[in-house]
C-alpha cells in the first residue's frame, strides 16, 4: 500500500479550477519531486494530499497512522518575537534536550540550538525547519520547496541531507523543487506538474555524456529534456493552464 495517494483529484478556488485529474503516491522509503511552472499547482497537490485542502473530485489516502513530517513553503516568523531555535523545537509539541540535540546534530547544525530563529542563515532555518519535522519520527516528509533562497552549494548541500536521513531512516519524501539539476540527481522519480500530472518517471542523469550535452545543453531546458517518463496523453485537450513552459513539449520520449 502507498503511504500517500491521490486519485484522480480535482482541486479548485472558487471555481477556477487549479489542479485536474491529479494522480500521485509515494511509496515507502522514495523520493519523489513535483516540478512544474509557476501557478501549476505544485503546494495545492501538496496541501490536498495532506487533507489541508478539501478536494472537489477524485480521493486521497493515507496510511492508517501515517506519521508526516511537513515544511511549508513559507515560514511565518514574527521576527519582533524572540525565540530560540531550541524553544522553536518544542512547538507546538514540547521535546526533551536530547531530542532537540540529536535532531538538531541530524541535520548538520548542533550549535545553534541558544540562537534566536531570526538570527539564522537562510541554509541553517531550512535545517532547522527539516530538524523540527524529524522530531515526530515521520514515516514521510513532505517539503515544500525547501531549498528556496539558498544559493547552489547551499542547495546541494540540502539534497544530500535529505538522501542521507532517507538513507538512514527509511523516510520517504515527497518535495516541490525547482532546482532541476539537483531533483534529478536528489530523486527516484520525478512529477512534472501543469495543472494535470504532465509526465512522471525516473530521472535520468547524463551529465558525463557529451552528446546530451550537445543536443539539449545544460539549461533547465536540457535538465527538463533528460526525463525518462511515461507519457500517456497528448496535449490536444489540455484544459486552460498556461502553457509557456519550455519543457511542454520538449520531452525525450523514453
Ligand atoms: N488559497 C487560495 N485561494 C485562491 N487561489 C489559490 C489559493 N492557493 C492557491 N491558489 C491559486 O492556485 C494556483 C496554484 O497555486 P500553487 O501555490 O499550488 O502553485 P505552485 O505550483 O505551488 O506555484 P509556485 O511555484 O509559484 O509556488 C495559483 O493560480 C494560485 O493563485
Amino acid at each position: 500500500m502507498s503511504l500517500i495517494a491521490a486519485e484522480r483529484i480535482c482541486v479548485g478556488f472558487g471555481g477556477a479550477e487549479v489542479l485536474h485529474d491529479v494522480s500521485v503516491a509515494v511509496q515507502q522509503g522514495e523520493i519523489v519531486t513535483i516540478v512544474g511552472p509557476n501557478g501549476s499547482g505544485k503546494s495545492t497537490l501538496l496541501r490536498a494530499l495532506l487533507g489541508i485542502l478539501p478536494v472537489a473530485r477524485g480521493r486521497v489516502s493515507r496510511a492508517p497512522g501515517l506519521r508526516i513530517g511537513y515544511v511549508p513553503q513559507r515560514l511565518a516568523l514574527d521576527r519582533s518575537l524572540p525565540m530560540t531555535v531550541r524553544r522553536f523545537l518544542s512547538l507546538p509539541v514540547r521535546v526533551s534536550d536530547g531530542a532537540a540535540g540529536a535532531a538538531l546534530a541530524r541535520v548538520g547544525v548542533p550549535d545553534v540550538g541558544a540562537l534566536q530563529m531570526a538570527s539564522l542563515s537562510g541554509g541553517q532555518l531550512q535545517r532547522v525547519l527539516l530538524a523540527r519535522a524529524l522530531l515526530s519520527d515521520p514515516q514521510l516528509l513532505v517539503l515544500d520547496e525547501p531549498t528556496q533562497g539558498l544559493d547552489q552549494p547551499g542547495e546541494a548541500g540540502f539534497y544530500q541531507l535529505i538522501a542521507d536521513v532517507r538513507g538512514s531512516t527509511g523516510v520517504a519524501v515527497l518535495m516541490v523543487s525547482h532546482d532541476l539539476h539537483v531533483v534529478m540527481a536528489a530523486s527516484d522519480r520525478v512529477i512534472c506538474l501543469n495543472g494535470h500530472v504532465c509526465c512522471e518517471g525516473t530521472p535520468k542523469v547524463v551529465s558525463s555524456a557529451p552528446e546530451y550535452r550537445a543536443l539539449f545543453g545544460l539549461g533547465t531546458q536540457g535538465a527538463l529534456a533528460l526525463y525518462q517518463h511515461v507519457h500517456d496523453h497528448d496535449h490536444t485537450h489540455d484544459h486552460d493552464h498556461s502553457h509557456d513552459h519550455p519543457h511542454e513539449h520538449d520531452h525525450t520520449h523514453a
